[in-house]
């Protein structure tokens, strides 16, 4: 099935994640979309039974376009450590536990590292587009870098502080919003789904 466009109206992005939001509305400003979150909603989070990324972006954008009756946009995401057979990947929010503890779970990252001599990993995104019908468009987006200890910067969110892309010398976390959009995962997803959904024609 062909992808479907968004011309326009309001758009649900399908997160509870603060970090999340605000990137996806960073990365929507320039589409004019009339976004509102879950969470103003007051939608509930649903359980992510999904064994892959696709799967669990499309449970959470299908769930939130039944519920609202609007387009959603969901993000399902993660880290995927080469030396640690991909993991957190699908299970890095879970790594974090109900806290949301960050700390510990980057902590959880270096210790089972331990000395491997293999550092690199990559954030994989998901993007899926939902409609009430239940038509729904996925795309998928990554980024190369490696882990880097002790977790440096204090922008963005979740893991970027222990993430630095290949080819720089910084860590997400220590690098402007602007210079993530231009090389990550999320944004890589997204230029798929505005090539795809948003562009005009
Ligand atoms: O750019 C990122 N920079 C740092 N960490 C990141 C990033 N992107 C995903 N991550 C990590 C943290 C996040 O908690 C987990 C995604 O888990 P994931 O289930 O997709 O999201 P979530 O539970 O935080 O919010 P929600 O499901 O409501 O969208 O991977
Ligand atoms: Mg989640």
């Amino acid at each position: 099935m062909s992808p479907r466009r968004f011309g326009g109206g309001k758009l649900v992005i399908a997160s509870h994640n603060q970090g999340k939001v605000r990137e996806i509305g960073d990365l929507l400003a320039p589409f004019g979309a009339d976004v509102v979150s879950a969470a103003t909603l007051g939608l509930p989070e649903p359980e992510e039974t999904g064994a892959t990324f696709i799967a669990n972006a499309e449970l959470k954008a299908r769930a939130a376009a039944t519920a609202s009756g609007l387009p959603a946009l969901a993000d399902d995401s993660g880290l995927a450590v080469t030396a640690l057979g991909g993991a957190p990947g699908i299970f890095s929010a879970r790594w974090a536990g109900p806290d949301k503890d960050f700390v510990a779970a980057m902590a959880r990252i270096h210790a089972e590292l331990g000395a491997a001599l293999d550092r690199s990993a990559r954030f994989v995104c998901v993007l899926s587009l939902a409609w009430p019908d239940g038509h729904c468009d996925s795309f998928e987006g990554t980024v190369a870098g490696e882990i880097v200890w002790p977790p440096q910067g204090d922008q963005g969110f979740g893991y970027d502080p222990i993430f630095r892309p290949t080819g720089g010398s910084q860590t997400f976390a220590e690098i402007e919003p602007a210079a993530k959009h231009a090389i990550s995962h999320r944004a890589d997803a997204f230029r798929q789904l505005v090539a795809a959904c948003f562009s005009p024609g």
